[in-house]
C-alpha cells in the first residue's frame, strides 16, 4: 500500500515532531488536537524548529514554507476520512486511546492503517476495540523526533505482514531506523530506560544525592547526553508515571513500583519541562 496522507492525533511534543518529519519527507499531514489553541501551539513548535534549520542554512525559506503548507490543522476527528495512515500521539492513557481508536475506526477509510505512538501500552488491547486489528500497529518514535533515529515497531496479535511492511517502509522514508519488538509492556526502550529513571528518582527520594548531582554522575560517569532527571523532565513526568504503572501492572513485579516522589510531583502538576517545573525549574 502506498501512503501519502498522514493524520497525527495529538499536537503535543511527540505529535508535532512526527508531523514535522512527515512533512519534511513529502507527506501531506493533518495535525489534530482537541482545541485549536493546542494545534496552534504544535504548529508554532514546528515553525520554530524549521526556522532553526533555515538559520543553520540546512534548508531554504522556500523549503520551510513548503513544509509548513503541507501541514493542515484539525480539531475534527472526521478528518480521518482522508488519511492513509493515522498516527495517534495523544496522552499515555489506555481509556483515551481506546476511545480514539473506536472513533478513528469509524471515520478512517477501509484501507487506512491505525498506528499508535504509545510508549508502553499493549497494542493488542488497543487493536481489539477496532474492526480492523490486522491494520493496527505500534509506531514508537523517540523524543525529540527530528533528532532521534529510532522507531520501535510493535505488532499486535493480529497485525498483518502487509501492515508491518508498509509502516517499516514509511519509517525508513522518514530517515529512521526501524526495530521490530514484541508486544510486551514498555516494549524494549521503556522497559530498560524507565526503571533507570525511576531508580534515579528513588536516589533523590532517599536523600542519596540532589537531582543535579544524580544527573552529573550519569552524564560524566556514563556519558549519557542528559542526566536521568533532566531526561524525565524532558519526557514529561506524567508520561514517566504512566509508563511505570504499565510496567508494574503488566509484569506484576514490585521492582517496577513507581517512586512516591514521582507520584507526588505529578499530583502537584509538576510535569517537567512542558509545565515549567519538574525536578528543575524552567520559568
Ligand atoms: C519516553 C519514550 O517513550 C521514549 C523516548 O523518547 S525516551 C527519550 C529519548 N531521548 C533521549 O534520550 C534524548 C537524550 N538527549 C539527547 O540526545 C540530547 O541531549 C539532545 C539531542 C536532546 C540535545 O542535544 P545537545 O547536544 O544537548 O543540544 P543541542 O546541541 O542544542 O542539540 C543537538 C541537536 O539536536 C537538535 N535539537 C535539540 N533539541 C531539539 C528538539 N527538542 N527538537 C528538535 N531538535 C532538537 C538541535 O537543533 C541540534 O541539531 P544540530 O546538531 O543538527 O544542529
Ligand atoms: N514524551 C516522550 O518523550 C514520548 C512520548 N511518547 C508517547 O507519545 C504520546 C504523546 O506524548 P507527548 O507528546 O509527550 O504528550 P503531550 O502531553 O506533550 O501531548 C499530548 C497531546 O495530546 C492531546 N490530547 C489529549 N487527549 C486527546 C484526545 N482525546 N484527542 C486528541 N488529542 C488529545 C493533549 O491535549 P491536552 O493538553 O488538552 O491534554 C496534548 O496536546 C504518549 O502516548 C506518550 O507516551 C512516545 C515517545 C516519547
Amino acid at each position: 500500500m502506498s501512503i501519502q496522507r498522514v493524520m497525527v492525533i495529538g499536537a503535543g511534543q511527540m505529535g508535532s515532531g512526527i508531523a514535522q518529519v512527515c512533512a519534511m519527507s513529502g507527506y501531506d499531514v493533518t495535525l489534530h488536537d482537541l482545541k485549536e489553541e493546542f494545534v496552534e501551539k504544535g504548529l508554532n513548535g514546528i515553525k520554530k524548529q524549521l526556522q532553526r534549520q533555515v538559520d543553520k542554512e540546512r534548508i531554504t525559506e522556500t523549503d520551510m514554507d513548503r513544509f509548513l503548507r503541507q501541514v493542515q490543522a484539525s480539531t475534527e476527528l472526521s478528518n480521518a476520512k482522508d488519511a492513509d495512515i493515522i498516527i495517534e500521539a495523544a496522552v499515555e492513557n489506555m481509556d483515551i486511546k481506546k476511545q480514539l481508536f473506536v472513533q478513528l475506526d469509524q471515520f478512517a477509510p477501509d484501507h487506512a492503517i491505525l498506528a499508535t505512538n504509545t510508549s508502553s501500552l499493549p497494542i493488542t488491547e488497543i487493536a481489539a476495540v477496532t474492526k480492523r486489528p490486522e491494520q493496527v500497529i505500534g509506531m514508537h518514535f523517540m523524543n525529540p523526533v527530528p533528532v532521534m533515529k529510532l522507531v520501535e515497531i510493535i505488532r499486535g496479535l493480529a497485525t498483518t505482514d502487509e501492515t508491518f511492511n508498509t509502516v517499516k517502509e514509511m519509517a525508513e522514508s522518514l530517515k529512521k531506523t526501524a526495530v521490530e519488538v514484541n508486544d510486551f509492556p514498555g516494549f524494549v526502550s521503556n522497559r530498560i530506560l524507565m526503571p533507570m529513571i525511576n531508580e534515579a528518582i528513588y536516589t533523590v527520594f532517599e536523600g542519596v544525592a540532589s537531582p543535579e548531582d544524580v544527573d552529573e554522575v550519569m552524564k560524566l560517569g556514563m556519558n549519557h547526553p542528559m542526566g536521568p532527571l533532566t531526561l524525565a523532565d524532558f519526557i514529561g513526568l506524567d508520561t514517566c508515571l504512566s509508563i511505570m504503572e504499565t510496567l508494574h501492572e503488566g509484569f506484576g513485579d514490585d521492582k517496577y513500583r513507581p517512586c512516591p516522589l514521582l507520584r507526588k510531583y505529578v499530583k502537584a502538576g509538576w510535569l517537567g519541562k512542558k509545565a515549567g517545573r519538574g525536578f528543575y525549574n524552567y520559568s
